[in-house]
């Protein structure tokens, strides 16, 4: 197993506020948020999911973006480049939540985040693997297969002055495997744009977060959507836990920008004391990221 390499210490933030049906509002609530966590010292930057444009299928086609580094054409908004220069303008790496994506080659929709050095050069992106269908009677149902394409890769980015980190979107972070295979592959984080919801984020949130971080003794962060006045109910509780599974910091609901600073020892402390992650028995079980040739986009 390759062993997680936090190069340096560094300020992680999750840039928590509720998207509207204004997109133009939207990127700017963002980049407010980026410049704050920025000037506060951080410098990895996490928006939430489906953070320009309301988190509603519906409406999926009608924000999707085509996603190209070339420069946007008069009438096309480009949610691209406002992350781009934003990163730069910033001097941070940015994880852009995500965005829907339209994909004009196959005509399909994608809900893809996108990842940008403090030059604003494009790091890597990720589409959502596992889509949110889910039917919990007189309470969430939600069905992001009526429109969206799962995307076919696992996702690790390199951020070069301080390692990888494993990327996922919201609904990818239920599944262990792509968290363990990234975590056996040398990442230092995991982090997921999400928007749970008030049935599920009350269910769910917490524990998720706090088990990827204990399976694969990293750091994990899952920024969210705060709670509209109306529209879907995001759970907000944007949160940042340690290798040891424990909470470094968690949101409310409501609009918030949330910080922990990132021990380069930490992993490694964490492992020597409680060392699973080199007491795995591959000689009774598979280690799958040993496995995993197809479908990992090492962006
Ligand atoms: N929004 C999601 O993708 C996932 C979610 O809300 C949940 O898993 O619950």
């Amino acid at each position: 197993m390759m062993c997680p390499v936090l190069k340096q210490h560094v300020k992680l933030a999750c840039v928590q506020f509720s998207s509207t049906a204004d997109k133009i509002f939207n990127v700017s609530e963002a980049r407010a948020g980026v410049i704050e966590a920025a000037n506060a010292g951080a410098r990895i930057v996490v928006l939430p999911e489906c953070f320009n444009a309301p988190y509603d299928m519906a409406l999926f086609p009608q924000y999707a973006e085509i996603l190209t580094p070339s420069p946007p054409s008069k009438d096309q908004s480009s949610t691209y480049h406002a992350l781009s220069t934003l990163a730069k303008d910033t001097n941070v790496y940015l994880i852009g939540g995500s965005i829907p994506e339209f994909e004009p080659l196959t005509g399909k929709y994608y809900n893809t985040t996108l990842a940008f050095g403090p030059d604003g050069a494009g790091l890597g992106s990720h589409r959502k693997t596992h889509l949110f269908d889910i039917d919990i009677e007189n309470k969430m149902t939600f069905r992001e297969s009526d429109v969206l394409s799962p995307g076919d890769k696992l996702t690790i980015v390199e951020l070069p002055d301080y390692g990888t980190v494993g990327l996922g979107i919201c609904y990818d972070v239920r599944f262990p495997e792509p968290a363990m295979i990234a975590a056996r592959l040398g990442v230092f984080a995991l982090i997921y744009p999400s928007a749970f919801n008030s049935t599920t984020g009350a269910l769910h949130w917490e524990v998720l977060a706090r088990s990827r971080a204990l399976d694969n003794q990293v750091y994990v962060a899952l920024c969210s959507q705060a709670l509209p006045p109306t529209g879907y109910p995001a759970w907000g509780h944007s949160i940042i836990t340690d290798p040891n599974g424990q909470v470094m910091v968690m949101a409310n609901r409501e609009k918030a920008i949330v910080y922990a600073e990132l021990d380069s020892e930490a992993i490694g402390q964490h492992r020597r004391q409680i060392p699973t992650s080199n007491q795995r028995r591959f000689d009774l079980y598979p280690d799958i990221s040993q496995l995993c040739t197809k479908g990992l986009g090492l962006d």
